[in-house]
């Protein structure tokens, strides 16, 4: 199974822990890109780092957690090799892969549980990109709003 990266802020450190354990207890290989406790740091660190780690190929999926899922998705999202998509349900990370081949997700550890984060986990990890007339649309997502 290929290598999910995880990341989070001080704010997501303790669901980022969580799922990082029951991910490797599952079989998967987890690299996990900090932080290691939950002093506060800024996400925009931790987001660039899991972004970079989609780019260069040490992962393929990618897991990042704040507060609500916002800043950590957009500092991921700075980097054009990822499509992070914050979920907050397991249908909307089905749909993220579904729809989008997202190759990401972001949790909101202030806003969602452990049961919901765990559905979205299941669901990012488990549902394949669906093609066809999606494929397009996200192949237009890597190129800039003036490319034809
Ligand atoms: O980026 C966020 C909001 O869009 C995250 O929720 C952060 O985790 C949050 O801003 C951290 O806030 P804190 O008051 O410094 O813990």
């Amino acid at each position: 199974m290929s290598i999910i990266a995880l990341a989070s802020d001080h704010a997501g450190h303790a669901l980022k822990t969580v799922l990082a354990s029951e991910l490797r207890a599952a079989g998967h290989e987890v690299l996990d890109l900090g932080p290691d406790s939950d002093a506060s740091v800024d996400y925009p660190d931790f987001g660039a780092a899991l972004g970079v780690a989609l780019a260069d190929g040490r992962a393929a999926r990618g897991i990042a957690v704040c507060g609500s899922g916002i800043g950590i998705s957009i500092a991921v999202n700075r980097n054009p090799a990822a499509r992070c998509a914050l979920v907050s349900s397991g249908l909307m990370a089905r749909l993220a892969r579904q729809h989008n081949d997202a190759n990401c997700i972001a949790l909101g550890s202030r806003l969602i549980g452990i049961d919901v984060a765990r559905d979205c986990v299941r669901e990012f990890l488990a549902t394949e990109f669906e093609g066809g007339r999606h494929a397009a649309r996200v192949s237009k997502l890597g190129s800039g709003p003036f490319e034809e």
